[in-house]
């Protein structure tokens, strides 16, 4: 292990990184709430600070992945479609497999500039975790309950608020609903079963009614969608935690630009045409899981610095006070006081990172991401 990994899996380095993301997304999130009375006056310019507001967040996360894990995402697409990414709406369609897959659509939406405004049907209960959450609040991020009857409504009319949006953003729709595990593939597939529909391999029955509310309320908002596909290269199965070790992964996307005018209108052929599509997007995986890659061209976006320079504004300022604070418990000589600071870190370290036999998240094996956030989400 070379020195510089080593690094990376050192538990004080967890804590910087944590408390950064932590404190910042909190002050963000207060400076979020000081923006209110703005959307009285100018709701285009409360957007638009909004947008830089919620970048300071997620680009945090998008900076642990690429520059701290030094993660690659490889790119697989048509060259016509590419300069269109970033300069248009579009409702992303992506495969729910990875405790990790947003973290990667995050990337994505970083390197073609639209990080700030990209949206995503969420469940309600994450508009509560703090950070993240609230600040989802201010972006205009539309929350679903998983309950038609109440979501017809809600979702379409938080969508036809997007009418006026002043920049262009990216809506992320996981169809599958949920994330894959093997057992909600197994109740998946018997659904399937008795509608008649063909069998997936690698996903989940996709949910059609939030695709089509999402498509009739974005028709002339948004231009495409792009019925994007997620893998890992070596059968990895990345985690959150990994990314915080420090751990390299391949991810490699497969993106289709569909024009939004070839999807049908009703809503039954408009429930068709999604299944289809879950079906071609299991032949893609079939084909990477056979060949190691997708089909179609090459055309990765490069990183670029942005992430990490937000990242390294924030650690500046808010790791000298932290700094001025230890120089100052040092100084009192207090050993009981050192003690229990140390015990307090140490304990919400733990407390956040439980490696569970079974992750909620993903449903593998492996020892994986926990934080008590993510854990609480997850609670039915
Ligand atoms: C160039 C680069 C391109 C791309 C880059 C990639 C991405 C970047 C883009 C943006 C990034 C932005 C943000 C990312 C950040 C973070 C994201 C993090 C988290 C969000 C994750 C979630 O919260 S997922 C959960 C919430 N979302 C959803 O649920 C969406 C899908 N669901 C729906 O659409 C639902 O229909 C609904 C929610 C609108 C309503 O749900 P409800 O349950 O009430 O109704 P349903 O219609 O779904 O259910 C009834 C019908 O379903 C059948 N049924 C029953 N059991 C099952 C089953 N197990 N599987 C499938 N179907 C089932 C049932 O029979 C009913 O069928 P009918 O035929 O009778 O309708
Ligand atoms: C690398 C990290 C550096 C910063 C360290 C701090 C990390 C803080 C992490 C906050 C993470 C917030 C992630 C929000 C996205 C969570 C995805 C999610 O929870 O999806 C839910 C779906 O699947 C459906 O769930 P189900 O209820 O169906 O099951």
């Amino acid at each position: 292990m070379g020195i510089l990994q080593l690094l990376k899996s050192q538990f004080l380095c967890h804590l910087i990184i944590c408390y950064v993301f932590l404190v910042s997304g909190l002050i963000i999130n207060l400076l979020q709430v000081c923006t209110l009375p703005l959307w009285l006056v100018s709701k285009q310019l409360a957007r638009r600070i909004n947008i830089r507001l919620g970048y300071c967040v997620s680009s945090q996360m998008v900076a642990a992945l690429e520059w701290w894990s030094g993660t690659e995402c490889t790119l697989y697409t048509d060259p016509k479609s590419y300069p269109l990414y970033g300069n248009e709406n579009a409702i992303v369609v992506l495969n729910h497999s990875f405790e990790i897959d947003f973290l990667c659509g995050w990337t994505f939406c970083e390197r073609f500039g639209v990080l700030g405004s990209s949206k995503v049907l969420a469940k309600k209960e994450l508009s509560y975790v703090p950070v993240i959450g609230w600040m989802w609040y201010f972006l205009e991020i539309v929350f679903c309950k998983r309950k038609w009857e109440e979501d017809r409504r809600t979702v379409a009319q938080s969508l036809q608020n997007l009418q006026d949006y002043p920049e262009n953003f990216w809506f992320l729709l996981y169809c599958e609903g949920t994330r894959l595990t093997p057992k909600k593939h197994q109740i998946s597939m018997q659904v399937a079963e008795s509608k008649g529909l063909p069998k997936l391999k690698y996903h989940l029955l996709p949910r059609t009614k939030g695709f089509w509310v999402t498509v009739q309320n974005l028709r002339g908002n948004a231009a495409a969608v792009y019925d994007s596909t997620l893998n890992f290269r070596n059968n990895e199965t990345p985690t959150l935690l990994g990314i915080l070790n420090g751990k390299k992964y391949h991810a490699d996307l497969y993106v289709r630009r569909i024009p939004l005018d070839l999807i049908p209108e009703d809503e039954a052929e408009c429930a068709a045409w999604l299944h289809k599509l879950y079906q071609e997007k299991d032949s893609f995986q079939e084909h990477y899981t056979q060949t190691g890659r997708f089909p179609g061209p090459i055309v990765s976006p490069p990183r670029r610095p942005w992430a990490l320079i937000n990242w390294l504004f924030w650690a500046c300022l808010l790791l000298y006070p932290l700094g001025l604070l230890f120089a100052q418990l040092i100084s009192s000589g207090s050993v009981l006081t050192i003690l229990a600071s140390v015990a307090l870190c140490t304990a919400g370290w733990f407390h956040a990172f439980t490696p569970k036999a079974k992750s909620p998240c993903t449903g593998c094996n492996s020892p994986s991401f926990s934080l008590t956030i993510v854990f609480v989400l997850n609670v039915p």
